[in-house]
């Protein structure tokens, strides 16, 4: 994590925020370690916060393709056989998916000060739509949304490319990617913001080691945790929530 003494003086002001979705705004990243143990267990082999890592944040192809090969069942189950059995799981459990703290108060307060903003998510488009069901006033705040299968999204975090293509939706001039802020709670979404020479929030899961924390900007244990008067954002109105 980069010295939390660098001051505003040396940092541009932010003027435009990009979220990430899964494990950051929604609670979801749950779904995906459930029904991944699960499947392991009946090679013997159990699932464990390394291996998630590796996968979360990516598109689901890219995932799956980390998943067999990392856990030596790639002869047995192939990548696109996973995301098969794995969907039958998820499908159910995505409609249930609840926000993480502070996630409301962050979008609310930020559309309400006139700050552009989006979301940049790994996950394509039938799953975000069975992701949000419960959720389509908080996501109709956002400018626009970049979907894992979206056409300029040619390669998943760490690749730049989502954050490159959710930049070039906001309207106007083109933004200076050093007054972008992304949040991310996943290793490769840090990497890939960082790639797109955005700065970068990080609130990780605490069972991910500490050593993907460090190509963060930031690392905060909650969105509640976040000030964005220290990012030269409009601070939060007394007893906003
Ligand atoms: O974290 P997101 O929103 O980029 O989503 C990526 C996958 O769908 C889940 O890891
Ligand atoms: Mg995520």
């Amino acid at each position: 994590m980069a010295n939390s003494s660098v001051t505003l003086s040396v940092k541009e002001p932010i003027t435009h925020v990009i979220f990430d979705m899964d494990g950051l705004l929604l609670d979801t990243e749950k779904f995906y370690t459930e029904v991944q143990e699960k499947i392991l267990a009946r090679y013997n082999k159990t699932f464990d916060w390394s291996l998630k890592a590796k996968m979360m944040g990516k598109k689901a192809i890219e995932a799956a393709q980390v998943f067999v090969h990392e856990t030596g069942i790639s002869d047995s189950l192939s990548a696109e056989d996973f995301l098969v059995e794995r969907e039958d799981m998820l499908r159910h459990m995505f409609p249930t998916s609840e926000l993480m703290p502070g996630a409301s108060r962050l979008i609310g307060h930020l559309h309400a000060k006139g700050i552009p903003i989006c979301v940049a998510t790994g996950s394509h488009k039938r799953h975000f739509q069975l992701k949000t069901q419960r959720h389509g006033e908080l996501f109709s705040l956002m400018h626009h949304i970049v979907l894992g299968d979206d056409p300029e999204v040619k390669k998943g975090k760490p690749s730049p490319d989502i954050f490159l293509a959710a930049a070039r939706r906001f309207e106007g001039e083109p933004v200076d990617p050093k007054k972008i802020l992304v949040f991310e709670d996943a290793p490769s979404g840090v990497l890939a913001a960082k790639n797109a020479g955005m700065n970068v929030v990080m609130v990780p899961d605490p069972r991910l080691d500490r050593s993907h924390h460090e190509t963060a900007d930031q690392v905060l244990s909650s969105l509640l945790e976040f000030d964005p008067g220290y990012w030269g954002l409009p601070s939060f109105e007394k007893g906003e929530n």
